[in-house]
């Protein structure tokens, strides 16, 4: 799916934190919202997401106004077309792996019905397999950050808003997860990343710099 920001501002606690923001990101391929730390990609990101409301501009999907979708239209979005790897990873410390992997509980609140193989290979991918009973609390930074990613596999997404995804991760699992990425954009899927990691960076077809002008790089 398309999803096109068009001269979006976002304004917080009555400062502007995105002024004028506008950025495609196609399918098939991976974009990156690169800029300085504070420069608003996770804004935007969210934006796109539909996380959150923008106060000046629209948001298209595949050509429609989504801008003013209310809450039930956003829930739908989200259910039916996305899925998100957030900074916070949106794990349930209290939950199994398996259950945060099968419930898209963080943000949309939906149960997916469960599938054991696909659950196992998404667990796989992400070097998770064999963990699957354990409290998700127990894991450490990096891996609920793949775990994260692993339910965003599970789901299988047309669109994945990914923020940072490599931020806690050593150099293995870091090129493990930027392939996973390139993968879901060879599928055909929208990526959406939040980055300031230059192999990611390397390995995105368009590039949005995030707080500046020169908005378009491809
Ligand atoms: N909920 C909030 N309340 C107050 N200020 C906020 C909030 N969310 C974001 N901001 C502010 O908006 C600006 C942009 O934040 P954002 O997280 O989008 O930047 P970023 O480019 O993703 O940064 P980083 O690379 O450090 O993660 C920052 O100055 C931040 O303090």
């Amino acid at each position: 799916m398309l999803i096109e920001a068009q001269d979006i501002s976002v304004a917080i606690g009555g400062r502007i934190v995105l002024d004028g923001a506008s950025v495609r990101c196609k399918p098939g391929i991976m974009t990156a919202l690169v800029g300085a730390s504070g420069s608003g990609k996770t804004t935007l990101l969210h934006c796109l997401g539909l996380l959150l409301p923008v106060d000046k501009g629209s948001i298209l999907i595949d050509g429609k106004d989504v801008t003013k979708y209310g809450a039930a239209a956003r829930r739908r979005f989200w259910r039916d077309h996305a899925a998100f790897v957030l900074q916070d990873y949106g794990i349930m410390d209290e939950e199994s792996v398996a259950f945060n992997v099968t419930m898209q509980a963080s943000v949309i609140g939906r149960h997916v019905s469960g599938n054991k193989e696909q659950l196992i290979q998404s667990l796989e991918q992400t070097g998770l397999k064999g963990r699957e009973n354990e409290l998700a609390g127990h894991l450490s930074g990096g891996e609920k950050q793949r775990l994260a990613l692993s339910r965003a596999i599970y789901k299988d997404a047309d669109i994945l808003f990914v923020d940072e995804p490599t931020a806690s991760l050593d150099a293995t699992n870091r090129r493990m997860v930027i392939e996973l990425l390139a993968d879901f954009a060879v599928r055909g899927r929208t990526v959406i990343v939040s980055t300031h990691d230059s192999e990611m960076i390397d390995a995105c077809s368009a590039i949005h710099q995030v707080g500046s002008e020169a908005r378009h790089i491809n």
